[in-house]
């Protein structure tokens, strides 16, 4: 056990691992007559990292607050270690971690920490030892006596998760935990998330970030067309979605011709955003490889770099798009 399990294990609220400490069962969710979420079902085990990922406007605050007890769901149910929720409840099991930084800016982390758990009703004895727990978790305490606002991003972000595991939750929620931050406090700050995930917390993790989400997350989960389907291991996911199949990249010094475009589609290629990157799926064959590869040198293509890679979750987010645009 951990130093952070045993933190946990002595608070009541901590969950045993065969209840999930998150159940979601035939959610329905809408705006007016607009139904955003639809008979959706999600189960996070105590300790499990999951990784909420979706276009814009999927739903997924919608769902977050929805968990959280704010929107009153059209149908379906939802336990929090295996309680049923309300408002009430959500505020006790949950901590939410928004994505804006929720602190007083003029108070040292520290003051902020206290002010919270005043605020939620703890003693001062109970703030103290919250206050000691949640500075661990983050590895806080070397800025603890810094004013929030004089601290970096990173720091911040930590102060902002300390916030939210004052009152020990069962769950933690977090959006976008990392927008924003450079790559060291980026890492840094998955090291914290993945020691909270190792003391037995639950994560859901909403981000679009999904390099986050395949080096985070035990499962993840795309919430599409109102539920979260695929979902299961990265790993799992990717295999079954592309076998042995790499991405091969094309990477351009400058735009294609329209005629060339055409041809690029018309062999399987995806123009990105820029216009000056391309790819594909390609068999795992060495041969096939060497011989697309020496076709596209033929061409009046301008090409910097043709490489190869495995899929991540980035290519499977991209087929999961096209295939809701086509019929
Ligand atoms: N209060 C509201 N009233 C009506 N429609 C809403 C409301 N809030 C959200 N919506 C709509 O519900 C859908 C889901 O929105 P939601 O914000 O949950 O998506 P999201 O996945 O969090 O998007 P993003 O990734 O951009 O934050 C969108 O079409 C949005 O326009």
């Amino acid at each position: 056990m951990t130093d952070l399990a045993h933190e946990r294990a002595r608070t009541p609220r901590s969950a045993s691992s065969d209840v999930a400490a998150l159940q979601v069962e035939g959610l329905s969710v809408q705006y007016g007559q607009t139904r955003v979420l639809n008979g959706l079902n999600l189960a996070i085990r105590p300790g499990e990292i999951f990784g909420l990922l979706g276009p814009n406007g999927a739903g997924k605050t919608t769902l977050v607050r929805t968990i959280c007890g704010r929107i009153g769901p059209a149908s379906g149910q939802i336990r929090i270690a295996g309680q049923k929720n309300s408002k009430r409840a959500a505020l006790r099991r949950i901590g939410l971690v928004p994505q804006e930084i929720a602190l007083y800016p003029h108070l040292t982390a520290r003051e902020n920490l206290m002010a919270f758990g005043q605020l939620s009703g703890l003693s001062r004895k109970s703030c103290r030892d919250a206050l000691r727990f949640a500075m661990k978790a983050t590895r806080l305490d070397e800025r603890a006596d810094s004013y929030i606002h004089t601290l970096s991003g990173g720091w911040k972000r930590r102060a902002n998760i300390a916030a939210a595991l004052l009152h020990r939750p069962s769950l933690l929620i977090l959006d976008e935990p990392t927008v924003g931050v450079d790559v060291d406090a980026r890492n840094a700050l998955h090291e914290v998330i993945r020691d909270l995930g190792r003391s037995g917390l639950a994560v859901l993790l909403a981000t679009h970030d999904l390099d986050q989400a395949q080096s985070l997350c035990e499962r993840v989960g795309f919430l599409r067309r109102g539920t979260i389907s695929p979902s299961g291991r990265p790993d799992d996911l990717l295999k079954k979605a592309f076998g042995d199949n790499r991405v091969l990249l094309v990477d351009l010094f400058e735009h294609a011709s329209k005629d060339t475009r055409v041809m690029l589609r018309r062999i399987g290629f995806q123009e990105h955003p820029s216009g000056l990157e391309w790819s594909r799926m390609i068999d795992a064959s060495a041969q096939k490889q060497a011989a697309l590869t020496r076709a596209l040198h033929q061409t009046d293509l301008h090409i910097k770099e043709i490489r190869f890679r495995e899929p991540g979750l980035d290519t499977l987010f991209l087929k999961l798009a096209r295939k809701r645009k086509s019929p």
